[in-house]
């Protein structure tokens, strides 16, 4: 993101003050980082009540000093993160068009407008070259549906994570929204909206554009790695198999969302006391996020270590959207989109079933995975049938932010009384357990803890794409960090506050499936010939890899040369 170019920190010294002609502009006091933070913290008590004047003030603090907002974010994620990220992020971006203010100048804007102009466009980037871009347009935020450009809050809320999990220096970081107008008529009729006041393009001008986006990019950053996020379902699996081998890009929706499910429910598979086979895994969500978190499943099923053929794991999936669960004889079966084909039940018979209600009786599920975008969907009925059917029913309300959370942790664990596997997209707070009296943890089942040690490994390897070898291996990485306090305690997932920590042990495993793939380019990595020699060298040679990795992270500090 843009450095500021002016920065009037209290941590400069007399001598700096002196140098830089500072003297007199900055109030007296010579303050460390850490009592700055303080500060901070002490300002975002005092806005409590609103949770809007808080992400206003910590995005004023990113654009004014990434080395205090970095140490802030980092020192206090689980806090912050919920302010800058999930759920906040979202009522900031319903509001982007009315808290927006020139001084913020976020990120680029590529309007479909500058289709023939886009090389001049992207050079007016005034910071250094990115290493990484988050990319969306807008058209499905988080579960807020189309939100145009308003959209930009996610990008640069990712990148934040980016830097404070994953290591990226922020001034390598680049927000990207696609302006392609919108087909929310409650932002193209308010006054304030910021994006080009139009209806959405057919498909065919979108592709066109977004091809065109791509090769530009490409052409001035041709390292650059590019996420793709909360683009309309469609095109976020059309995106996906457009770039992936021609680009060096992934869909978080689609991949990190696959990667950090399955890597809870490996953990939960274990907990559950149920072998695989005898799962039965009910979607209630059929989208970008679903099918790609069935896929991801699906895939290890089917891997050693599931070792269940492809159409024995088939038979675990049912997926349920907005018309019930999707089969092969449904009236409207002609019109599924591709991505849906991909887990079609074929055993129903005519059957339709339309409610999740309906849907549980039919398959007795073992699991039920929300990523609908309809709150309260599993309400005490869904939540005490699960409780019924199973000794330890894994639930994952998974859909944000937490007005669209498919159900509360305090309703899961009161309606299954404290038996519940739980994880859910957006933070909930601890829970008494009914009879124990003991705190239970809600796991955060989120793709941020994969998204920015996937993009850090990948970037730092110089890979030519982000193959999906990349990916299990992260998801694979993740399910095996849990210390031996977060194992007691039965967590599906490690603390959040640890992982700057784990980033670096996911990064490092996706660089050393980036070099099997044989698609790592960095010198570093491939001198390191980490595939080579004997089982204590490689131990070794992975070991000066995580050393370089974790000597190659941003940390936030004062650095001024005299
Ligand atoms: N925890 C995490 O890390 C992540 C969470 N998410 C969350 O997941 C949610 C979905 O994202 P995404 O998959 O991209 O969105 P999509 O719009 O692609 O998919 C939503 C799915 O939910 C279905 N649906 C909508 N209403 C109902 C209903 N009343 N009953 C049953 N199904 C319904 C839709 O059906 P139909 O196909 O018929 O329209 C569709 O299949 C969002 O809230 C998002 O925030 C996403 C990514 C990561
Ligand atoms: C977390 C995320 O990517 C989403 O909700 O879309
Ligand atoms: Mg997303």
């Amino acid at each position: 993101m843009l450095e500021t170019t002016r920065c009037f920190g209290t941590a400069f010294t007399q001598a700096e003050r002196c140098k830089k002609r500072l003297t007199g502009l900055i109030p007296p006091a010579v303050e460390s980082l850490d009592l700055q933070v303080q500060r901070c913290l002490h300002r975002i008590d005092s806005l409590k009540q609103s949770p809007l004047e808080q992400y206003a003030y910590l995005d004023r603090i990113r654009t004014e000093s990434s080395n205090l907002f970095y140490k802030l974010v980092m020192g206090n994620l689980k806090q912050i993160v919920s302010i800058i990220y999930t759920p906040t992020v979202g009522l900031a971006c319903q509001e982007f068009s009315r808290i927006y203010t020139p001084a913020s100048a976020p990120g680029l804007f590529l309007s479909l407008a500058d289709q023939e102009n886009l090389d001049l466009v992207i050079s007016n980037w005034p910071g250094a070259d990115p290493d990484i871009c988050v990319m969306t347009d807008g058209s499905r935020i988080l579960g807020l549906g189309d939100l145009g450009v308003n959209g930009m809050g996610i990008p640069i809320g990712k990148l934040s994570l980016y830097v404070a999990a994953g290591g990226f220096n922020p001034s390598k970081t680049l927000p990207i929204t696609l302006d392609l107008g919108t087909n929310n008529p409650k932002h193209l009729n308010d006054p304030f909206y910021l994006g080009t006041r139009s209806h959405r393009p057919r498909d065919s001008q979108f592709y066109e554009f977004v091809d065109a986006v791509m090769a530009a990019l490409k052409r001035r950053w041709p390292k650059l790695l590019v996420q793709f996020e909360d683009f309309s379902s469609e095109h976020a699996f059309g995106t996906l198999e457009r770039y992936r081998n021609k680009y060096f890009m992934f869909n978080d929706d689609i991949q990190g969302t696959g990667a950090v499910i399955l890597s809870g429910f490996i953990n939960a598979l274990k907990l559950s006391g149920t072998p695989l086979k005898q799962h039965r895994i009910l979607f209630f969500g059929a989208g970008s996020a679903g099918v790609g978190v069935a896929s991801q499943l699906m895939d290890h099923f089917t891997h050693a270590e599931g070792g269940l053929t492809k159409a024995q794991a088939k038979k675990l999936f049912w997926l349920i959207d907005s018309k019930g669960i999707v089969t092969s004889d449904r009236s409207d079966a002609s019109r599924y989109p591709s991505h849906k084909k991909l887990f079609l039940r074929e055993d129903m018979g005519g059957k339709q079933v339309g409610t999740l209600l309906e849907a549980i009786e039919h398959v007795k599920p073992t699991a039920l995975i929300g990523l609908s975008s309809v709150g309260g969907a599993f309400d005490a009925a869904v939540l005490t049938r699960m409780g019924e059917l199973n000794q330890a029913p894994i639930v994952f309300p998974l859909s944000n932010p937490l007005t669209n959370a498919e159900c509360t942790f305090e309703d899961a664990v009161k309606h299954t009384q404290g038996r519940v596997l739980f994880a859910s997209g957006t933070a909930f707070p601890g829970q008494e357990h009914p009879v124990t009296k003991q705190i239970l943890e809600p796991g955060q089942g989120n793709n941020m803890y994969i998204f920015p040690a996937l993009g850090f490994g990948a970037s730092l390897a110089k890979a030519t794409k982000v193959t999906d070898h990349m990916v299990y291996q992260c998801a694979v990485s993740l399910s095996k960090q849990l210390n031996e306090e977060e194992t007691a305690l039965g967590f599906l997932y490690p603390r959040i506050e640890r992982i700057r920590e784990i980033s670096g042990l996911l990064a490092r495993d996706v660089i050393l499936a980036a070099v099997e793939e044989g698609v790592a380019t960095e010198p570093f990595v491939t001198n390191l010939n980490l595939l080579e020699g004997s089982n204590e060298s490689r131990q070794k040679k992975a070991a000066a890899l995580l050393q370089w990795i974790e000597h190659n992270m941003y940390t936030p500090s004062y650095q001024f040369k005299l």
